[in-house]
């Protein structure tokens, strides 16, 4: 977890009306949150729709504006790992020098004690025993250290070394410089304050725009977590130029401009003279520095020649564009802590990303997919079924109750239109509605698409389809079995022929026999117990954050004790 010492709200505000930054500090206060470090809250009533932070672009702190910048463009380091870069030698080489300095500086990665901020994956083994089991650990295999933060790591080192040769910039040492003599040691120490960084900046980055990608906003990064009502949305302008951050024409876009029409010149020509287009020559235009120049200054030609109010326009009041803004979608009242979101995001990615849970948290889930497969492994009696969902059945079963569910919906829809008046509009659902309803069909399947990841318990304690499926596949008995299928192939099951009109009864929920092996299989299922809501001694974790694995943990113990009931 991150939290903000409440000894550095001062600085944070003196930087930020540096910037000539607007925060309604007659109408807000900052300071200590119940939930952890500071958060802000309503001094007074205040309307929706009311802007509580503007801030310029220029004020925000990303790899892309930092002072390493062209470093790090020029050896094509980009995302959390040039933040990371960035964020180091800004704090440690250019310290008061920074514009960012006095907000950077507030950013802490470890706690009054000194324990480094850590996500699970780099705790140690007594640490991770708590989440075992888990969904953190089962589905998303998130006790694992990653190795990208780890070949991150390395890359950072050897730019720091490169960079100091090439022109003697200061190595960041404490971060950086590993010491020859004592390798591994120090390479691991350094390792981690590499990691503890990393995890600090995941859990305060705002994504800004094309150009600045993920930044860190002062202010901004103070306010908590809601997971159900937010009081705040963040806006800022995504489509600018990447190059330069423009929001408007810029010389990266002239030249763009400029080179499609020569383009588009010349195959008109080639089409003129009846000849194929010599792709050689149109490949070899390039936008180089000479082109942007030359653009860049008829530009400047065009725009002096306007007429004086342009510049009235420059003088003037902030554009909208150049500036992230916090505002309230909700009315608060006095006292209220006012909430962001960072997410729709279950305690699982809370914990990985931003090193905080939630109790009761709505959008967690339990994984079944290992206790599915210890059921699996019971002798041979269910080889064969599970050979045929794992090659056929899955994915059959998972296409009918799509498109089950869909027709039902329509039906639904249908039913609901005619009830209502003749004279609405007749196509109320719009094509981008329903695209809109595509496309989160596909996010759902992103990545995690295999047939045990689709084995869980929802919050609600409500089974998934595919955990239904597969309990009444296993408990069928020898002739129901047989009766799946219209021609059946041997010994290789996958080429069998599925009779479609027996998939719906995979998808019963009143089957008794897989009532009784679902409920075997939650009884059996091991987590640890933090029923007494100690926090264990000797894992070398600071308290804090093993309450946050334990507010994970009770919320899976929840679910199952629902799922549970219901099953009874
Ligand atoms: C972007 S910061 C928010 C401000 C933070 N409280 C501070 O003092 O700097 C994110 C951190 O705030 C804490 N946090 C945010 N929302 C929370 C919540 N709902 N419950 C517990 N901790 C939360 C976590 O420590 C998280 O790492």
């Amino acid at each position: 977890m991150s939290v903000t010492s409440k000894d550095d709200i001062d600085g944070i505000l003196k930087f930020v009306a540096d910037c000539n930054g607007k925060f309604e500090d007659s109408k807000c206060d900052i300071r200590e949150s119940a939930l952890g470090g500071l958060g802000v809250f309503a001094k007074t009533d205040i309307a929706k729709g009311e802007a509580i932070l503007s801030l310029n672009k220029s004020s925000i702190f990303s790899a892309s504006n930092s002072s390493i910048a062209n470093l790090l463009c020029d050896n094509d380091i980009d995302g959390m790992l040039a933040l990371n870069i960035a964020f180091i030698y800004e704090t440690t080489v250019f310290k008061n020098t920074s514009h960012w300095f006095l907000f950077l500086r507030t950013i802490r990665f470890q706690d009054d004690q000194g324990h480094l901020n850590l996500p699970p994956s780099f705790w140690n083994a007594n640490g991770k025993r708590l989440l075992k089991g888990t969904s953190f650990d089962t589905l998303f295999d998130a006790l694992t250290p990653e190795e990208e933060i780890v070949q991150g790591f390395e890359i950072a080192v050897d730019l720091a070394h490169k960079w100091n040769e090439e022109f003697g910039l200061e190595i960041p040492e404490d971060f950086l410089g590993v010491d020859e003599k004592n390798h591994e040691k120090d390479f691991n120490l350094k390792l981690e304050r590499f990691i503890s960084v990393a995890y600090t900046l995941s859990s305060r980055g705002f994504e800004i725009d094309a150009f600045h990608e993920t930044g860190l906003v002062p202010i901004a990064d103070l306010f908590n977590h809601h997971v159900s009502n937010p009081d705040l949305k963040f806006v800022s302008l995504y489509d600018v130029c990447d190059k330069c951050g423009e929001s408007g024409m810029c010389k990266h876009l002239l030249a763009e401009e400029y080179l499609e029409a020569q383009e588009q010149e010349q195959e008109q020509e080639q089409e003129q003279e009846h000849c194929a287009p010599v792709a050689a020559t149109v490949a070899t235009r390039t936008i180089d520095d000479e082109l942007l120049d030359r653009l860049e200054n008829n530009k400047e030609d065009e725009s002096s020649n306007k007429d004086t109010d342009s510049e009235d326009e420059d003088n003037g009041a902030e554009n909208a564009d150049e500036c992230v803004d916090l505002v309230l979608k909700n009315d608060v009242r006095q006292n209220q802590e006012i909430f962001n979101s960072y997410g729709e995001l279950s305690n699982v990615f809370l914990l990985a990303r931003y090193g905080f849970a939630v109790p009761g948290n709505q959008h967690d889930i339990v994984h079944l997919g290992p206790d599915f497969m210890k059921i699996l492994r019971e002798g041979d009696k269910h080889q064969e079924k599970v050979k045929w969902w794992s090659q056929v059945g899955h994915g059959l079963f998972s296409a009918w109750y799509v498109q089950m569910r869909q027709e039902d919906e329509e039906n639904e829809e249908n039913e609901e239109n005619e009830k209502q008046s003749d004279d609405l509009p007749e196509e109320t659902g719009s094509e981008e509605e329903e695209e809109e309803g595509g496309s989160e069909e596909e996010g759902d399947d992103d990545g995690l698409n295999s047939w045990l990841s689709q084995l869980y318990i929802s919050f609600n304690g409500e089974l998934s389809p595919s955990a239904w499926a597969l309990a009444n596949l296993l408990t069928l008995t020898g002739a129901q079995w047989e009766s799946l299928f219209s021609q059946k192939a041997s010994p290789h099951i996958s080429d069998s022929i599925v009779n479609e009109e027996k998939l719906p009864f995979l998808a019963k929920t009143n089957n008794l026999h897989a009532k009784r092996l679902l409920s075997r299989l939650l009884k059996d299922k091991q987590l640890s117990n933090v029923k007494g809501g100690q926090v264990p001694h000797g894992t070398g974790v600071p308290g804090k954050m093993l309450q946050n694995a334990q507010i994970l943990v009770q919320s899976e113990h929840r679910i199952l004790e629902r799922c549970l009931e219901r099953l009874s």
